[in-house]
């Protein structure tokens, strides 16, 4: 079984690695939305993986450095590609949520990427 929870932001970024000229090189921003994903196994009392409100207290310091912020400013992400980011998310979420199985990250409507950990 596979559960998640979504949570959108707001960040600024730029690109600093584009060629000359290209539009992500300036400074711009997006609403970003990620989802969490967990999966495992069912706890025979509670009836589910866990609790969504415990992985919104769980994302919720990830989100309030990430949330209306200069994505370039944070340690670790200094190139913010939607890649980039979803690892980095990963990799602060996993020790905290070890069912963690995938990010999912939009960066816009129609762009983002799937990050399971490898
Ligand atoms: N593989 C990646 N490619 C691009 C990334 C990225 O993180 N990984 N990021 C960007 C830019 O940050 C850009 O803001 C988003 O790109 P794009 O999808 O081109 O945005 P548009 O709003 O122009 O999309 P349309 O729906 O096609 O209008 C660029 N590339
Ligand atoms: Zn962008």
């Amino acid at each position: 079984m596979e559960i998640f929870k979504e949570f959108t932001f707001e960040s600024a970024h730029r690109l600093p690695h584009v060629p000359e000229g290209h539009k992500c090189g300036r400074l711009h921003g997006h609403s970003f939305k990620v989802a969490i994903h967990l999966s495992g196994d069912l706890d025979p009392h509670t009836g589910w993986i866990r609790d969504f409100s415990e992985i919104k207290a769980i994302f919720k310091p990830l989100y309030e450095r990430l949330d209306h912020n200069y994505l370039n400013d944070i340690p670790g992400l200094e190139n913010p590609t939607s890649e980039v980011l979803a690892k980095w998310i990963w990799a602060e979420l996993k020790p905290l949520l070890p069912e963690l199985s995938a990010i999912r990250l939009h960066e816009t409507c129609t762009s983002g990427c799937i990050y399971r950990g490898e």
